[in-house]
Order: structure tokens, then sequence, then C-alpha cells
């Protein structure tokens, strides 16, 4: 038996992250066992390469290249074998994020990360990715509301408006495994929805 790969995404601040506790505990009252996880990172290797790209400056590329040298080692060690033993796998971010991020907001070309897409998980694409979608202003203030801010998430408004637009095109050309979230909704409306949504995948 095969587990289910969920994906959260979308800009930083979007509430991504508040709901994975939510759906861990509703997969988990339906007898599900759940692995929650994040990138960059999700293995001791990714958590050394999160620190590192989340705090230096670098070229564009070696950013590319690290965000998928940590997700290569998220999928041997964690993605992979867990999904094999029949669990659900919760990603906070996967490639949609490269492509939002290093393709959309840095200006790295498509082709170059679908390329990357091909060597590291020719196989793998998430069973349901739920992007949450804010506008620019809402997520800019629930950040700095809760925390200090790190590379990312210092960036200008533009940039965070180059990432949402190639989130929202990934979710048109992938309209079977993206659920758009309306975001600016209450914590408790937006848990009502994806109750909906994990019933229907259960
Ligand atoms: N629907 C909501 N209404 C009001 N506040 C919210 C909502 N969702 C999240 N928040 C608050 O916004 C802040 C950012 O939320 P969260 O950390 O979940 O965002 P995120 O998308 O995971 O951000 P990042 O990608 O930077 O980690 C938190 O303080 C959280 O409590
Ligand atoms: C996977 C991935 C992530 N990023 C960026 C997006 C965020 O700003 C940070 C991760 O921080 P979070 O608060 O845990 O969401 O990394 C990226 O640029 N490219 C990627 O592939």
């Amino acid at each position: 038996m095969q587990g289910k790969f969920i994906t959260f995404e979308g800009i930083d601040g979007a509430g991504k992250s508040t709901h994975i506790g939510f759906v861990t505990d509703f997969l988990a009252g339906r007898g599900k066992t759940v692995v929650a996880s994040r990138e960059p990172g999700g293995t001791p290797l990714g958590e050394k390469l999160r620190d590192v790209l989340l705090h230096e400056t670098m070229h564009l590329e070696t950013e590319a290249l690290l965000m998928f040298a940590s997700r290569r080692e998220h999928i041997a060690q964690v993605i992979a074998p867990q999904l094999a033993m029949g669990h659900w796998v919760l990603s906070d971010r996967f490639t949609d994020a490269s492509f939002a991020y290093q393709s959309g907001g840095r200006g790295l070309s498509r082709e170059k990360m679908e390329a990357l897409e091909a060597w590291v998980h020719p196989a793998l694409q998430p069973d349901l990715t739920l992007l949450f979608d804010v506008p620019l202003e809402v997520a800019r203030e629930r950040l700095a509301a809760s925390r200090t801010l790190d590379k990312f998430e210092r960036e200008q408004a533009e940039f965070f408006a180059r990432c949402r637009a190639e989130y929202l095109r990934r979710a048109a050309q992938f309209p079977g495994r993206f659920v758009v979230v309306d975001s600016t909704r209450s914590i408790e409306a937006i848990q009502r929805e994806l109750a909906d949504v994990l019933e229907r995948l259960l």
C-alpha cells in the first residue's frame, strides 16, 4: 500500500505552516500514520542546507541547486520510504516553491527548473498541493507581526508578486493536484474547507 503525499505552498506569511498541525490531526483521526516535514530541510543534512539557504547570499543557480540537493536527500531519507510504508507525508513546501521563488521570483528559466525536477524526482509528484493564497499586503502584515525575517522574507513586494503569480500559473497548469485556498479568511473557515478537501482524498 502506498501512502499519500501532500504539499503546502504559498508566499511567506500566507499561513501554510499554521494548518499543518490541523491536517496532521485530521488524518491521524482517520487512522493514518502521518509524517510532517519541510523544505528546505526535513533531514539532518537538509536542515544544514536550510540554514545556509535562508541566511547566505549566493548566485541564483547555486540557490536552486542547493534547494534540489536538500530535496534529493529529503526524498531519499523521508518521503520515498514513508510513502512506501503506506504513511502519509506532509511537506511544508516542495518543488512548486522552486518554480515560484527561483524561477518566478528570481528569474531562473523554467527549462532549467524542469531539468532539475526531471533529474531529482522523475516519477514523484504530490497527490495534493494546497496553495494558500493571499494578497502580498496581508502576508507582509502577518509576517511583520510574527517574527524576525530571513533572507527571503526581506525581499521586496515585487519579488513576492512574481512568486505568487508563478504559484497561480502552476495551479492553473495542474488543476488535478492543486487546491487554491483563499487564506484571507479566518483560520476556522480555512480548516473547514481543508476537512472537505481531505475527505475527498481519503
Ligand atoms: N487565516 C489567518 N488569519 C489570521 N492570521 C493568520 C492566518 N493564518 C496564519 N496567520 C498568522 O500569520 C502568521 C504567519 O503564518 P504562518 O507561519 O503559518 O505562515 P507561512 O505561510 O507558513 O509563512 P512562512 O512560509 O514564512 O513560514 C502567524 O502568526 C499566523 O498565526
Ligand atoms: C523549498 C523552497 C523554499 N524556498 C524559500 C521559501 C521560503 O522563503 C523559505 C523557506 O522558509 P519557510 O518559512 O519554511 O517557508 O525558502 C525557495 O526559495 N525555494 C524552494 O524550493
